[in-house]
């Protein structure tokens, strides 16, 4: 039984091509995001087979054995590419590690742009074939859907419809697959994931395996986020919010461990963290700053901004 209790949004009307729909897209995600920070959205365009593919290959991978997942843990760079192994990363502010291990996969540059060279290579799985195609195709795909959802944030800032389309392109977004084992002893503090803000400019999250992600209201209270399998999770992160000057909501959520009862079951999702490139300024936007919203933020660029956040969660020395 799924119950819906954050806002749902059809991106099908923002494709539609009719410009008063578009426009109601526009004004029904912004103000998801001024109000939840977070949203459901359907017709996400990401086809539900390869959905399923990246579900089935992630699940593959982290059933390889402890020793190959370690083949694939490289010293360096700071789990931006590659296998994290468990109890690596912490939430700000947080000394005890998340219960997840995970794999990211960041940017493919197939053209000529010299920004090739600040991005790591991608790690190639050699015993799961389908595994690293998979996470190329879904990254793709989420990249599309993602720009889409800017296009309408875009518009709802008063800014041109296709701001942020040069600093998707060939930006540096992570698909971040993530493995939370069973629990086998009662966790001394950690949980699967500790209460945190994404740092990138959106997440988009399809359909985790099992209950657990919640959400910080403005009442302060914890919500269990549901949302049925053809929907998408998408929500405002740090640097969205920065560029906005708090008018989008970075909000606060976390994985909490299931019941005693279902320790047995992990748990498997597929953030894509949506980044600019890193040259993209996070200084907050003058149609966002007025006598009443004064500018909360010092200028940073992207790159900066993440450099400084991954320090803060343990992954950057
Ligand atoms: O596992 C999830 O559902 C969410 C994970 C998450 O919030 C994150 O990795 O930033
Ligand atoms: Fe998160």
């Amino acid at each position: 039984m799924y119950i819906m209790n954050i806002p749902v949004v059809d991106l099908a009307e923002f494709n539609s091509g009719d410009p008063a729909r578009k426009q109601k897209f526009v004004e029904q995600l912004g103000k998801a995001f001024e109000d939840t920070g977070f949203v459901a959205v359907k017709n996400h365009t990401i086809p539900d087979a390869l959905i399923a593919d990246l579900y089935e290959y992630v699940q593959q991978f982290f059933g390889l054995n402890s020793a190959t997942k370690d083949n694939y843990e490289i010293p360096g760079l700071a789990g931006q590419r590659g296998f994290t192994s468990f109890g690596k990363e912490h939430a700000k502010g947080f000394d005890a590690p998340d219960l997840k291990e995970f794999f990211q996969f960041g940017q493919e540059v197939e053209d000529s742009d010299p920004i090739k060279s600040e991005y790591p290579a991608n790690i190639t799985v050699t015993e799961v074939p389908a595994f690293t195609p998979t996470l190329l195709k879904a990254y793709r795909s989420f990249e599309e859907s993602g720009k889409a959802l800017l296009q309408a944030i875009a518009l709802y800032l008063n800014l041109d419809e296709n701001y942020f389309d040069e600093y998707v392109h060939n930006g540096n977004s992570i698909l971040r697959a993530i493995y939370y084992p069973p629990i086998v002893h009662e966790p001394k503090s950690a949980i699967r994931a500790e209460q945190h803000e994404d740092i990138n400019l959106i997440t988009l999250l399809v359909g985790a395996s099992a209950d657990g992600l919640e959400i910080l209201t403005k009442q302060q209270e914890w919500l269990p986020v549901t949302s049925l399998p053809e929907q998408i999770v998408v929500n405002v992160g740090d640097m969205l919010q920065r560029l906005t000057n708090n008018k989008l909501r970075s909000t606060t959520h976390r994985v909490v461990n299931p019941p005693r009862e279902k320790w047995a079951t992990p748990r498997f999702s597929i953030p894509f963290f949506l980044h600019p490139k890193s040259k993209m300024s996070l200084a907050c936007l003058s149609s966002c700053i007025d006598a009443q919203h004064p500018k909360m933020y010092e200028d940073y660029s992207a790159g900066d901004y993440l450099d400084e956040r991954l320090r803060e969660i343990g992954l950057k020395k």
